[in-house]
């Protein structure tokens, strides 16, 4: 069996943020010197820091919260595919490609994404392509950019579209060393009652003999 890759930014204090939101943070905040006997550490980070899910709360103050998201979205058989060649993906993009029975897409979006940077310009999902992921069989949806939506978008009409038709959205992937295929995905959020979005760790594992360009 193939070992299983990892596709998380890594959390350091120097990991991009969205403009304006709380930069990252970890520091040993009570060392083994005035402790006695270990290093307690702490974090400080916004929930959109990193590689992460989105909750509906986040975009909508009756949305459900982390802890009210299904765990079974997050982890199961996922295909990658390569989308960089579009500035926006729609109905059009998507029917390039095979996608019958796919409940979790991963979208290589930003072949030069950088964990330190913000990008200036991203790529991003179209309203209809809601509907027609959801026709499929999609249940989650997974960029290796900062948001499915355009960055100065107010409206978030693909978050929005995307939930209400029950696609969930993990977003600041890792995937330029991944090829287009079918892979099984952990990708959990942390337990967190209350909160609009949760870092994830988030890992691939290749299925061997399943064919992967199918287009
Ligand atoms: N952190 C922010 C601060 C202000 C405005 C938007 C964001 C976002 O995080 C939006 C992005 N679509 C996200 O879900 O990560
Ligand atoms: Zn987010
Ligand atoms: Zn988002």
């Amino acid at each position: 069996m193939k070992k299983w890759i990892d596709i998380s930014q890594a959390l350091t204090n120097d990991i991009a943020v969205w403009p304006g939101d709380t930069p990252f943070s970890y520091v040993v905040n009570w060392p083994m010197e005035q402790s006695g006997s270990v290093n307690v550490g702490k974090i400080t980070m916004s929930t959109h820091t990193g590689t992460h899910v989105d909750a509906p709360f986040h975009f909508d103050n009756n949305g459900k919260k982390v802890l009210d998201l299904d765990i079974n979205v997050y982890i199961g058989k996922a295909r990658v595919i390569d989308v960089s060649m579009f500035e926006q993906v729609g109905i059009k993009e998507l029917e390039n490609y095979q996608l019958g029975g796919v409940s979790r897409l991963l979208l290589k979006l930003s072949p030069n994404a950088s964990d330190s940077e913000f990008p200036r310009y991203i790529p991003y999902i179209e309203e209809a392509a809601a509907s027609y992921l959801c026709a499929k069989g999609v249940q989650l949806i997974g960029v290796d950019v900062p948001s499915v939506d355009p960055v100065e978008s107010k409206e978030l009409v693909a978050h929005h579209a995307l939930f209400a038709h029950g696609i969930h959205i993990l977003e600041n992937l890792v995937l330029h060393h991944v090829k287009e295929g079918e892979y099984e995905l952990i990708a959990l959020p942390l337990a967190l009652q209350d909160a609009d979005g949760s870092p994830v760790r988030a890992v691939l594992r290749e299925i061997e003999g399943e064919k992967s360009d199918d287009r």
